[in-house]
């Protein structure tokens, strides 16, 4: 973080993120930005990056679509119940999530146990834009994605609402600037985030 913005931060607050204590979750819809946002973050704090669907896509060797396809939604949220949790029991590092993988109590229980979990919100167009291109998505091969993805939106804030933290996106704000906010966000939690 610049000067400046550390100036501009936290009220005056000039110290600067130290150790990660606990992991950082990044939760919400398909599209917020928890890869690149949470990727960034991680190279911020030079603390390891994960990503439960690249994992889940590592140990199957077979993308999420062929996952979908071949065994299902339910393999899949199994899979991905199991990496969330053999990720917080591993590393301590940035972890960004599926887009519905806070929709179970369980992960619910065991982010917010053993690390702490951000939800990165974004309106619906914003995120409509940013993954209208993209055919990578399953839940998303509909006749209409963009009232598939609103339906979804619609039915998941309440359960991302339950994120320990929220940050807002406005389609404005660029990757890096995503990444001052979510930080900023943490000096609430110097239980998750050492600062000095
Ligand atoms: N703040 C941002 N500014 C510009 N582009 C962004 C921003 N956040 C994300 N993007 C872009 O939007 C696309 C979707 O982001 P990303 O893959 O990180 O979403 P996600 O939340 O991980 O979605 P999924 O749940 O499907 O994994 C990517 O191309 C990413 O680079
Ligand atoms: O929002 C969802 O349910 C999903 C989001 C992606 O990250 C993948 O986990 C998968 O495509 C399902
Ligand atoms: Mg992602």
């Amino acid at each position: 973080m610049s000067e400046k913005e550390q100036t501009l931060s936290g009220a005056g607050d000039r110290r600067v993120p130290g150790a990660l204590k606990k992991t950082i979750v990044m939760v919400g819809m398909m599209g917020a930005g928890k890869t690149a946002v949470g990727r960034s973050l991680a190279a911020r704090l030079k603390a390891p990056f994960l990503d439960s669907d690249h994992e889940i896509e590592a140990a199957a060797n077979r993308t999420i679509p062929e996952i979908f396809a071949r065994d299902g939604e339910p393999f899949f949220r199994q899979k991905e119940r199991q990496v969330i949790r053999r990720l917080l029991d591993e590393e301590r590092g940035v972890l960004s999530t599926g887009g519905g993988a806070f929709l179970a109590a369980e992960n619910r229980q065991i982010i917010s146990e053993r690390g702490v979990a951000i939800w990165l919100n974004a309106d619906l167009e914003v995120l409509w834009n940013r993954v209208k291109h993209r055919d990578t998505r399953p839940l998303l091969r509909t006749e209409d994605p963009h009232a598939t993805l609103s339906a979804l939106y619609h039915d998941r804030v309440p359960y991302y609402a339950q994120a320990d933290l929220t940050v807002q996106s406005d389609g404005q704000a660029s990757i890096d600037e995503m990444v001052n906010r979510v930080v900023e966000a943490l000096r609430a939690r110097p239980d998750v985030l050492e600062w000095v």
